[in-house]
């Protein structure tokens, strides 16, 4: 029987990486956000449906594929562009020995399956390495934006000290993306192996030539102290960083070492005096169980200012454990380029 199916295309990591701008990334990681927590589809509003994602350990609880499904319906990529919906399911692995490979390997491997919206038929399936390492970053760029700079009367040109815990995958995206996204004047990294924090300081040195001091720091504690922005991403069973190593006042924190067996890299006193925020309340209650922390509501409520942000100079969380959601809209974004299909979508440079 012969039948209308066609052959998905698939894209590879470097054709996904030449599409990936901090511009586009932030805003499909913005709308991904703002969908998410409203899942009834109305004329207006966009929305997400995106069910807990199923985690199968492989072999012990080091090896893990998580399956990620979801859909975002009535969203925009750009101001002025259609309203679409996209139809998406990430597949990813975290495989933590990864890295002792010879030669190595990323811990977290991904591929992003994407459909019609209109039929179901599969699309494309693209490489989602380099996309879950941006968007991630994005989504605590996002929440640095809304959680910790419209809280100043200088916003995004607000000059900022930020500390990079961890410099792995997710350390490097954050780096680059807070300092091509921010007036970033100072950024301190610390590594438990230290190479690591030396190869990103050279790389941001070289980025950045003018106007950015880059330190590497001997322990988490030299790398915070000053710091307005700390984005910490390990796996880390333990804390690194604790409330004493903090300067007073205005602090943002991006965690998103998360999920139920390492979200311990931020300590409990900093979560005992923080406000927190996450990516999805449904997550969380899948996800952060033993997380003991009063949660104050999703980062997408606070963008659609619903939610109402605290200002009096408290310390704020931002606790990702990464959507769905995130990924189907920045796939598209990268899908429509790479087509030229809806293609009002925002560009910049790298
Ligand atoms: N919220 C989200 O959306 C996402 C979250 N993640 C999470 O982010 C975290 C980092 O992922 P990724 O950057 O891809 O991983 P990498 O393997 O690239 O980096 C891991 C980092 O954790 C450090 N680390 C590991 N164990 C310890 C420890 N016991 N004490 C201190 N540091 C430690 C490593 O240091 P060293 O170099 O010395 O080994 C390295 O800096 C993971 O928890 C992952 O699950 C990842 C993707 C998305
Ligand atoms: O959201 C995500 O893609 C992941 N979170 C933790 C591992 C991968």
């Amino acid at each position: 029987m012969s039948t209308n199916i066609r052959q998905p295309k698939y894209f590879t990591s470097e054709q996904v990486a030449e599409i990936l701008t901090w511009s586009l990334v932030n805003s499909a990681v913005e709308e991904a956000l703002i969908a998410t927590g409203t899942t009834q589809a109305n004329a207006k509003e966009s929305y997400a449906i995106q069910p807990a994602r199923s985690v199968t350990p492989c072999g012990d609880y080091s090896q893990r594929l998580l399956v990620m499904p979801g859909y975002v319906g009535n969203y925009q990529l750009s101001e002025n562009g259609d309203r679409i919906n996209t139809l998406a399911c990430k597949v990813v692995t975290s495989f933590a020995c990864n890295q002792n490979l010879q030669p190595p390997l990323p811990n977290i491997l991904a591929n992003i399956l994407l459909f019609c919206p209109q039929t179901g038929q599969l699309q494309c399936i693209m490489d989602g390495t380099q996309i879950t390492a941006w968007r991630t970053a994005s989504a605590s760029i996002v929440a640095t934006k809304y959680l910790f700079l419209k809280r100043f009367p200088q916003g995004i040109e607000k000059p900022i000290k930020v500390a990079i815990i961890g410099c792995g995958v997710q350390g490097q995206s954050h780096a680059l993306g807070m300092c091509k996204t921010f007036n970033v004047i100072d950024i301190s990294l610390w590594n438990r192996t230290k190479s690591k924090a030396d190869n990103l300081a050279n790389k941001l040195r070289a980025e950045f030539p003018n106007g950015l001091n880059v330190q590497v720091s001997d322990r988490p504690q030299d790398a915070v102290e000053d710091a307005d922005v700390i984005c910490i991403g390990t796996y880390a069973p333990n804390a690194l960083i604790s409330y004493v190593m903090l300067k007073g006042g205005d602090v943002h924190i991006n965690s998103v070492g998360g999920g139920q067996v390492h979200f311990r890299e931020v300590s409990q006193d900093i979560y005992d005096y923080a406000v927190v925020y996450v990516d999805s309340l449904v997550s969380v209650k899948n996800q952060l169980q033993v997380l003991k922390a009063t949660i104050h509501g999703e980062l997408g409520a606070v963008i659609r200012n619903r939610g109402e942000l605290r200002r009096d100079g408290r310390i704020t969380i931002f606790q990702s454990l990464g959507i769905a959601a995130e990924d189907a809209t920045v796939a598209q974004a990268v899908y429509d380029t790479l087509t030229n299909a809806n293609i009002k979508t925002i560009h910049g440079s790298k």
